[in-house]
């Protein structure tokens, strides 16, 4: 039996004109002020609406794989595919018909092509380059923005250079990573976002890309990464799950932290990030509230696979209305003070909310 995406949608809005909890029964309260008045109808609801989630809110990441005309289905992700880059292609024309700013490209690199130096990375003509070439190609006015990390293309799944006792070597991994950002802003990719939690690559990447003439390219900092279980089914879509040795506690937070992420944010904004990103999302809210009231800044939260994965499979069984709790989510996003929101729901956010949701 095909399972459909979370129950159908109850009748909205089918509330009695009346239901701020008035009477004239003899037990009535005296209130001078009762919060339900506001509640009494959709058009009163939305005059005092706080916040609103709107397309230009969303970031939709991709997965790019080799071949043609290919969409792979990634198993812990229901509804989101590997694609080869002509499918990439398409998927950002449905992100431009849609009104969907931005697009991320992630790649699932052929593991023959892997090696402990992540090399692939500097490869001019990789996965993730053909397909930010092809996509601007066709979609000039569509955001492209690019990770930054060596995880996808590297053996041993880490996202920096391992040593052979196991360290994650910073600075020699900065240089890499700046040569990374350099043959992605080449390709035409507009926003580079490091995702590697190293120290100092921000100010690396920043001064790379100004001397070789990338002024324009805007850098997006995954500045507070936290070390999570949530990136299970991105590391299987990716290919890094099976390749990964140990963990990356030396280089992501420790969940256990917060003011620690506004250390990292702001040293991640004096060394040039144009925007800050926390993640995960949801479990991180805390977070992405400090860190915009902070730093004022253009803040992002990725709503990582975990999390979709974690919907998904509750809307699938009929647990959860999917809809329903996939707009309450990426709202969320926004009261807690983000602008913008990578969310691998993109695409069904915005085809929602051009019916108005
Ligand atoms: N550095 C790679 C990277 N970039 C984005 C994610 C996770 C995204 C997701 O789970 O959706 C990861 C995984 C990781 O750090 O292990
Ligand atoms: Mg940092």
């Amino acid at each position: 039996m095909a399972i459909k995406f979370g129950r159908p949608i109850e009748a909205r809005d089918t509330a009695p004109s009346f239901t701020s909890g008035t009477d004239a029964s003899p037990a009535a309260l005296h209130l001078t002020t009762r919060m339900r008045r506001n509640r009494k109808s959709e058009w009163a609801r939305r005059l005092v609406r706080e916040n609103v989630l709107t397309t230009d809110d969303l970031i939709w990441p991709l997965f790019a794989a080799d071949g043609d005309n290919r969409r792979e289905a990634v198993a812990s992700m229901p509804g989101v595919e590997r694609l080869s880059v002509d499918q990439c292609v398409r998927d950002a024309e449905r992100a431009a018909k849609l009104d969907i700013p931005c697009i991320a490209l992630f790649p699932y690199t052929d593991p023959a092509l892997r090696d402990p130096q992540g090399s692939e990375a500097l490869n001019a003509d990789n996965l993730v380059c053909r397909t930010v070439r092809a996509v601007k190609k066709e979609f000039p006015d569509l955001g492209v923005l690019c990770d930054v990390a060596l995880d996808p293309f590297t053996s041993h799944g880490h996202d920096g250079l391992l040593r052979d006792d196991g360290v994650i070597m910073n600075d020699e991994t900065v240089a890499v990573l700046a040569r990374q950002a350099l043959v992605q802003a080449e390709a035409g990719c507009d926003v580079i976002a490091p995702s590697d939690m190293m120290d100092g690559r921000i100010g690396a990447i920043r001064d790379a890309l100004d001397a070789a003439g990338f002024g324009d390219v805007q850098i997006m900092a995954y500045a507070a990464k936290y070390a999570s279980a949530f990136y299970g089914p991105f590391r299987d879509a990716v290919g890094s799950a099976k390749a990964l040795t140990g963990d990356k506690r030396t280089y992501q937070m420790d969940p256990a932290n917060s003011d620690e992420a506004l250390r990292e944010v702001e040293l991640d904004i004096a060394e040039g990030a144009d925007m800050v990103m926390v993640k995960p999302g949801l479990p991180y809210l805390d977070i992405l509230r400090r860190v915009k009231d902070t730093f004022a800044m253009p803040t992002f939260a990725y709503q990582v696979s975990g999390e979709y994965a974690m919907l998904m499979a509750a809307a699938n069984n009929g647990w959860l209305d999917g809809e329903r709790a996939m707009m309450e989510s990426l709202l969320a996003f926004k009261r807690a003070g983000a602008d913008g929101v990578l969310t691998y729901f993109a695409p069904r956010a915005a085809e929602k909310l051009r019916t108005r949701g």
